[in-house]
């Protein structure tokens, strides 16, 4: 791998500590790293190299998957770590960091390979871009990327307006949009799941397939980030990013060979099929919902609005449910069904396929056979579930479930960011997003986001610790389809109230 210099902006944030450092620590334990590297790490806050080398190493010892054992190779790594304080939105300052730089480039010898992260709130991507052109840090002898965080974007027109601002300073393959979901171990093995398995790949389309169901439900609730969510909301926070990419990388036509260029075409293809709704349609094909008070894990947690910093009338959505149709050769006919909601009944990421249940006659009235199912469950564990019918000889020959299961072992799988950030060192753009996937993906949601505006569409409360809204349920009832476990069905619909109003 090339040597490179890693330019962290945001190095004092949350995201730095819990998550980047540590990926940069594993990757260079298991050498995944160039021989020669170093990482400037920058934020306002004020830090001798010592003094935020210790505070790397604090946050190695408290969040990465490998807890820092030998001192040796640890001190060989803080060793590369140097800090510069830097307000981003100060021209001046980047005149430093250039020359920081270059004496760590001459130092080690290196060639002039330039990565920046931006780490930082998304108000200030645009104004780093830019100062990275106009201070000639991206005049490099070598190469330079950019890895930018989400959101990208508030809507279609400010995420255009951004795009175009960063391509005045990076090309579209230097830019690496991260999606975390996309570094995903499970969801990276998806395209190979289904390519490299003939029984798969000949039953991956709507002759077999009879709908998709993909779920995100998170037992947490806002947190600390109401300022951001209250903008946000569920439909821009999870759906127009980490759930289209889930339909993507579940739903494209596999191209004949797996390459960086040829993922990323079928994903756009894929979305250019998706049937685009109206702002009119949205509420025949999604639902909203808002967490109220109730019960996780025998632990009582508070309603949305009565979460700090969120209105008391707020009519965000922290749950979002939709169906999707994909008009093209492939899956014409096979609803896709897609939600996500914070504080409900388990953390669960999955994907569930249907098939189609073809083979009922042999059995007449007697038939209890339940679908096919095939569950990819992405998070909190990582494993296939395959569920078929078979005889029980033990209950009169009756017929009912079994299931076949594969587990990855979750404790060795490398962590997301390791996967991506070693992805865009290599500068392979596979799992990263795109800018017409990213386009394309707000196209489809900005009618959704306006009928949201404009309370076209009901906020239906959920109790926290539920499965989220009944009306979630209607989307798939109205094909005859339920979301798959079953339980859920029951559950749910008891505990759904209807608020359309934008008073509590
Ligand atoms: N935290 C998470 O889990 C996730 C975060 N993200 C995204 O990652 C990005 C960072 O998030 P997160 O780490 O949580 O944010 P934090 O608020 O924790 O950190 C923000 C960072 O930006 C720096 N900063 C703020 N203003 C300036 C400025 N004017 N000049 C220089 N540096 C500045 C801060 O440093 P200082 O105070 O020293 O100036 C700090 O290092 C955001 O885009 C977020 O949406 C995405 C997914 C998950
Ligand atoms: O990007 C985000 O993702 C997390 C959920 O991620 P996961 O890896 O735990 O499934 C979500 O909580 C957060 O609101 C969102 O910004």
């Amino acid at each position: 791998m090339d040597p490179i210099t890693f330019v962290l902006f945001g190095s004092t944030g949350d995201l730095a500590k819990r998550k980047i450092f540590p990926a940069l620590y594993n990757l260079f334990l298991e050498q995944k790293l160039p021989q020669s590297f170093s990482v400037i790490g920058l934020g306002r806050k004020t830090f001798t190299d010592a003094e935020f080398q210790h505070y790397v190493e604090q946050s190695l010892r408290t969040f990465s998957r490998r807890k820092p054992e030998a001192q040796e190779r640890l001190e060989e790594f803080l060793d590369c770590i140097r800090y510069y304080a830097l307000d981003v939105t100060n021209k001046e300052g980047y005149v430093g960091l250039l020359k920081l730089i270059q004496e760590r480039e001459e130092q080690l010898n290196i060639p002039e390979n330039r990565m920046f992260y931006l780490s930082v709130a998304p108000e200030f991507f645009d104004v780093i871009a830019s100062r990275i052109k106009e201070s000639g840090l991206g005049d490099t002898k070598g190469w330079k990327r950019l890895i930018i965080e989400k959101p990208f974007g508030h809507d279609l027109q400010s995420a255009r307006e951004l795009n175009h601002k960063l391509s005045q300073s990076f090309e579209e393959d230097e830019i690496f949009r991260i999606d975390h979901y996309l570094g995903k171990p499970m969801v990276q093995n998806l395209e190979t799941l289904v390519a490299a398995n003939p029984l798969l790949k000949a039953l991956w389309s709507n002759q077999y397939i009879a709908n998709i169901q993909i779920t995100a439900s998170e037992t947490v609730g806002v947190e600390e980030r109401a300022g951001y969510y209250e903008t946000a909301g569920a439909i821009r926070d999870m759906f127009q990013n980490h759930m289209l990419q889930l339909l993507m990388m579940t739903a494209m036509h596999l191209p004949a060979r797996i390459t960086e260029k040829n993922v990323r075409q079928q994903k756009i293809h894929l979305l250019k099929s998706l049937r685009r709704l109206s702002k009119k349609d949205a509420a025949n094909h999604v639902v909203r919902g808002q967490y109220g008070a109730g019960d996780i894990q025998g632990q009582a947690v508070a309603a949305y609005r009565e979460e700090p910093g969120v209105d008391a009338f707020s009519m965000t959505d922290t749950f979002v449910a939709a169906r999707l149709w994909i008009d093209d050769f492939f899956w014409n006919e096979v609803p896709i069904y897609i939600r996500t909601g914070k504080r409900m009944k388990e953390k669960s990421t999955r994907i569930t396929v249907e098939f189609k249940d073809r083979f009922k006659e042999p059995y007449g009235n007697a038939n209890q056979a339940v679908p096919n199912l095939l569950t990819i469950q992405i998070n909190p564990d990582e494993k296939i579930t395959l569920q078929l019918n078979s005889k029980n000889l033990l209950h009169n020959g009756q017929m009912e479930p079994v299931m076949m299961d594969f587990s990855m072992d979750a404790s060795q799988m490398p962590e997301a960011y390791e996967l991506l950030i070693f992805d865009a060192l290599r500068g392979d753009a596979t799992f990263f997003a795109h800018w017409e996937e990213v386009e394309l993906a707000w196209e489809w949601v900005q009618p959704v986001l306006e009928a949201f505006a404009e309370n076209q569409l009901p906020l239906h409360l959920y109790p926290s610790g539920s499965y989220g809204p009944a009306a979630a349920h209607r989307l798939l009832e109205e094909q005859g389809f339920r979301w798959w476990p079953d339980e859920e069905a029951v559950d749910v619909r008891e505990m759904t109230l209807h608020v359309t109003a934008s008073a509590p």
